[in-house]
């Protein structure tokens, strides 16, 4: 059975009363266990969530004997009244008002075996997704946005006239492109967006398609394709990157856009604190005054009923406002057992992708992106090696990279096979992999450099104590799957800006003080030897 078959049974199946509001709405595409639906406005779209979704789950499941679930999409283009009645002029297109809005974005994502992880993500911006593929592309100089409109009621100002991804800095600018509307850092600054994170840096592969199809889609029209939209998968693998990247690419597109990005740790620490300092309105203005919210690990706020009552409500003002939401999680919503019910329950009510470890093609085409964007240079054969040896966590195949280019530098060698054994034979053992935990990692840190935990975990600024707390923070990132508020609460309580520096810093001083390099290096096969007798 195809989902259209489906859909008449639905249909046929429901009471008139309910048949009514689907009058105008459209099955798009069946994505494993979830249909996603097209309304034409969001009062539709309101109906299908709370009061039908049942019904339509139930018959839908029914029709093809297995669990599915619904996705709602907004697609004004849906509505009759809004149907041309006679030929006018071409006007210029906006986003959501076009045959086929966003469905061939996920659906070529889906089915298009051409759309590959080796294509720069200029393509999908070359032919966005308000315009029919018959007609022509435009080139890159001409930026994507032109082709936009304002939308009515459009609640993010103006398009800007930017191509998008320009906020990764002059570098990722092609010749010719206009220069942001906003000097970047304070764009960054304000909607605390990291600049490496785009989509253009972004690589697309089997595993990672859906969820990435699915943001462009949120990026485009913010608060109508999917609201929320839910990315779920293990550590490391591109979660809060793609979040950025949504983030960047609609203040790309709408100038004025409200973005701000948040750790879901970093709400709660908020959280607490306004309730500490009497400040509740200024927070609530902090997260409710936005056009989009990116919350990152939804996981931390297990278990924190205060946190979740008061994200619960900044969800449904945001959600009644039709400003977007989007989340990440490290599970799907269904196993997510500790958070109350209604606020699993609002997750479902969008669009829930999920991400899976990369293959190994995927992994080759993120390591030769890494190297291209951080000019390390590595020959194809060492990029595959590297790739073959790591295979879940993104995070870690970048940090092997680093190590093996960090090293070919430190010696003046050039960067081989044999190098990059040697290297990583110690970084990754055969076998299970242990697990680190940070105290072994402060523990073995504080007694290599004849240190106490109570020195990392302090204020004294002395040169070797530095260095050796921003080792201790940078191997915590890289072998654990501890999130940067995580990291920085170890080390008395210090804030996840701090935790990115030092890695940053070690990363840059590994390539160029050997001292950094043996001493990350001795570090971690202690480390990891210290997990392998545990
Ligand atoms: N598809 C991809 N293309 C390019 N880089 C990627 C991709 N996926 C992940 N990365 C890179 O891998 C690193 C880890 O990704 P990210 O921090 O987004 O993972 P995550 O899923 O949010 O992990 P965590 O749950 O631990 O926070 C980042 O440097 C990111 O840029």
């Amino acid at each position: 059975m195809d989902l259209g078959d489906a859909w008449t049974r639905v249909l046929a199946g429901l009471p008139p009363n309910q048949r009514a509001w689907l009058t105008n709405s459209r099955p798009v595409t069946l994505h494993e266990s979830t249909a996603i639906v097209a309304v034409p406005d969001d009062f539709t779209r309101g109906q299908l969530e709370t009061r039908l979704r049942p019904d339509l789950e139930r018959i839908l499941s029914e029709s093809f004997g297995r669990d599915i679930r619904i996705a709602v999409t907004v697609d004004p283009s849906l509505d009759p009244e809004l149907q041309p009645q006679a030929p006018t002029p071409p006007p210029i297109r906006e986003p959501l008002r076009t045959e086929g809005s966003y469905q061939p974005t996920i659906q070529s994502a889906l089915t298009d075996p051409d759309q590959s992880h080796t294509q720069p993500y200029r393509q999908p911006a070359q032919q966005p997704i308000a315009q029919p593929p018959q007609e022509q592309a435009p080139s890159y100089e001409q930026p994507a946005a032109q082709q936009y409109a304002p939308q009515q009621n459009q609640p993010f100002g103006q398009p800007t006239q930017q191509p998008f991804g320009h906020q990764s800095g002059p570098d990722s600018r092609p010749p010719g492109a206009p220069a942001p509307a906003q000097p970047a850092t304070e764009a960054q600054g304000e909607a605390r967006l990291n600049p490496k994170y785009t989509f253009e840096t972004f690589v697309i592969g089997s595993s990672n398609r859906f969820a990435h199809a699915a943001a462009v889609a949120v990026a485009e029209a913010p608060g109508k394709a999917y609201n929320p939209q839910l990315i779920y998968g293990d550590s490391g693998l591109g979660k809060t990157h793609l979040l950025h990247a949504i983030g960047h690419y609609v203040r790309s597109l709408y100038t004025g856009a409200r973005v701000r990005y948040v750790s879901s740790e970093e709400f709660t620490n908020d959280f607490i604190n306004a309730i500490r300092d009497d400040k509740a309105s200024q927070f609530q203005r902090r997260y409710r005054d936005v056009d989009v919210l990116l919350i990152d690990d939804i996981q931390f706020l297990e278990g924190k009923i205060q946190t979740q009552e008061e994200f619960f409500h900044t969800f449904n003002t945001l959600h009644n406002a039709n400003k977007q939401i989007v989340i990440s999680s490290d599970r799907a919503p269904k196993r997510l057992e500790a958070l109350e019910d209604r606020l699993r329950n609002r997750f479902e009510w969008g669009l829930i992708t999920d991400i899976q470890p990369p293959d190994l093609e995927t992994r080759i085409a993120i390591l030769r992106k890494k190297a291209a964007t951080e000019r390390l240079t590595a020959p194809p054969e060492v990029l595959e090696f590297i790739a073959s040896k790591v295979q879940t966590n993104i995070r870690e195949l970048e940090g092997a990279l680093i190590r093996v280019t960090a090293f070919a530098s430190l010696n003046r060698q050039p960067v081989d096979l044999s190098l990059a054994e040697i290297v990583l034979k110690d970084l990754i053992p055969e076998g299970s992999k242990p697990e680190v935990t940070s105290s072994m990692i402060m523990g073995q840190t504080a007694s290599y450099f004849g240190l106490s935990i109570d020195d990392l975990c302090g204020s004294s600024r002395s040169r070797v104590l530095v260095t050796a707390r921003q080792i201790a923070m940078y191997l915590c990132r890289e072998l654990t799957d501890l999130s940067l508020p995580k990291i920085g609460q170890q080390f008395g309580g210090r804030d996840h800006t701090t935790v990115m520096h030092a890695e940053r810093k070690i990363r840059q001083l590994m390539s160029e003080r050997r001292s950094v390099f043996n001493q990350v290096t001795e570090l971690t096969n202690r480390i990891k030897h210290q997990a392998k007798q545990q």
